[in-house]
C-alpha cells in the first residue's frame, strides 16, 4: 500500500547587520524611534516543519543549548499567533538548525519567527500577502519584517517600516562571535544612561551611506557604517573595543557592533581579504569564534518543500 509521509518544508532565513543606526528617543510605549539601514547576511538559520500531533520545538547547532524550546521560543510564538489569525491548531513540529548566534545582535530569534511564519503559510496553503504576513511579524518584535524581507532596506518606527534601499554589488564580512550574548532591552536602557550622564554623539544622516550602496563601493561604505548602541555595547562589554581594533589590525576596512552585539561585523575590501581577515582574527583571541558572510541576500523563504510516497 501507497502512503505518502510528508517531508519538511525547509525555510532558511538571514541574519542582519544594522549598516546605520539611528536611536531617537525613547517613546511612551516603550520602544526607541529609529533610523537604521538593514543588509540580510548569508550567515543564516535553517527551519525544518512537519505536520503533527502537538506543536513541539527542536534546536540544533553550537548555541541549541541557551535555546528556550517552549512557549517562550520566538518560533513558538509565531505558530501561535498565525494560527489564531487563520483559524488554526499549529500543530507542527519545528526544527531550528541554528547559524545565527544567540542574543548576538543579529536577528536570530526574529529569524526564525520569519522563517515560520513562510513556512506555515506554505504549509497550510494560506497565500497570505506580504501586507498580511508584515503585520503578523511586526507583532513578534521589531526585526521580524526585516528577516521576511531580506535584502538591504531602510526602517523607520521601531524598525518595523521598510523601504528597500538600491544596492549594488555583494559586500564581505567577518563575525567576530562573543563569548555570551547581550540583552536587547539592557543595552537600549544603557544607552538611556549614557545619555542622561551625558551626551554621546548621535549619528547623521543616511544620504551618503545611500550613495555607496547605490555604487556598490566598499571602501566608500566602510566610513559611514554607524551605530548608536555600539557605546552601550562597549559600555556593557568593555572587551568589544579590543575585538574592535583587532578586525581593523587584521585588514578590515571597518569594524562596528551589530545591533545590539556583541556580535562585531568587520566590513572587507572583497571576498578574499574576508578570509585572511578571518584567519588574522581567529588567531587573536578576542572572540569565541569567526565567522565569513556576504550581503544582502533575500529574506526568509522556501528551500525544499516536497512530498515523497513509500510503499
Ligand atoms: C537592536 C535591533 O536589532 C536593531 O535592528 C532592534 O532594534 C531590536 O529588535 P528586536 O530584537 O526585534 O526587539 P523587540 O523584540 O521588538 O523589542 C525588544 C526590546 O528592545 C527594545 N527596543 C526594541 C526596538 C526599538 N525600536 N526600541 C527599543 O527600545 C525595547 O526595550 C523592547 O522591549
Ligand atoms: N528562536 C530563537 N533563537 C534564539 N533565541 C531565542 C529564540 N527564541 C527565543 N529566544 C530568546 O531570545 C533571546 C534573544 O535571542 P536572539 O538570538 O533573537 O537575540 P538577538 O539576535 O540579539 O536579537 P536582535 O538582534 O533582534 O535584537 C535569547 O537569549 C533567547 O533566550
Amino acid at each position: 500500500m501507497l502512503s505518502v509521509v510528508p517531508t519538511p518544508v525547509v525555510v532558511r532565513a538571514p541574519s542582519k547587520v544594522n549598516l546605520h543606526l539611528a536611536v531617537g528617543d525613547l517613546r511612551p510605549d516603550g520602544f526607541h524611534e529609529l533610523t537604521t539601514v538593514f543588509q540580510a547576511l548569508s550567515l543564516s538559520d535553517e527551519l525544518s516543519v512537519i505536520p503533527a500531533t502537538s506543536l513541539s520545538v527542536r534546536v540544533r547547532g553550537d548555541d541549541a543549548k541557551v535555546v528556550p524550546t517552549d512557549s517562550r521560543n520566538l518560533v513558538w510564538k509565531a505558530a501561535v499567533l498565525l494560527g489564531r489569525r487563520v483559524g488554526r491548531e499549529p500543530s507542527v513540529e519545528i526544527t531550528i538548525d541554528k547559524g545565527i548566534p544567540v542574543a548576538g545582535g543579529m536577528a536570530g530569534g526574529s529569524a526564525d519567527a520569519a522563517a515560520t511564519l513562510v513556512a506555515l503559510n506554505a504549509m497550510w496553503h494560506l497565500e497570505l500577502s506580504r501586507d498580511e504576513l508584515d503585520e503578523v511579524a511586526a507583532e513578534l518584535g521589531s526585526d521580524v519584517p526585516f528577516s521576511l524581507h531580506g535584502g538591504t532596506a531602510v526602517g523607520t518606527g521601531r524598525g518595523e517600516k521598510l523601504l528597500p534601499v538600491l544596492s549594488r554589488n555583494s559586500f564581505h564580512w567577518v563575525l567576530a562571535l562573543a563569548k555570551g550574548g547581550l540583552q536587547t532591552p539592557a543595552v537600549y536602557n544603557e544607552l538611556d544612561e549614557l545619555r542622561a550622564k551625558g551626551s554621546p554623539p548621535r549619528l547623521g544622516g543616511t544620504e551618503d551611506l545611500m550613495h555607496a550602496l547605490t555604487s556598490g563601493d566598499a571602501r566608500a561604505l566602510a566610513p559611514l557604517l554607524g551605530n548608536d548602541l555600539q557605546a552601550a555595547a562597549v559600555s556593557l562589554m568593555p572587551q568589544l573595543r579590543r575585538t574592535l581594533r583587532a578586525g581593523v589590525t587584521a585588514g578590515a576596512l571597518a569594524g562596528i557592533v551589530s545591533g545590539s552585539g556583541p556580535t562585531c561585523a568587520f566590513l572587507c575590501a572583497d571576498a578574499d581579504a574576508a578570509v585572511s581577515v578571518s584567519a588574522e582574527l581567529s588567531g587573536a583571541g578576542v572572540c569565541r569564534t569567526v565567522r565569513v558572510a556576504s550581503g544582502p541576500v533575500p529574506g526568509a523563504r522556501v528551500v525544499t518543500s516536497e512530498s515523497i510516497g513509500f510503499s
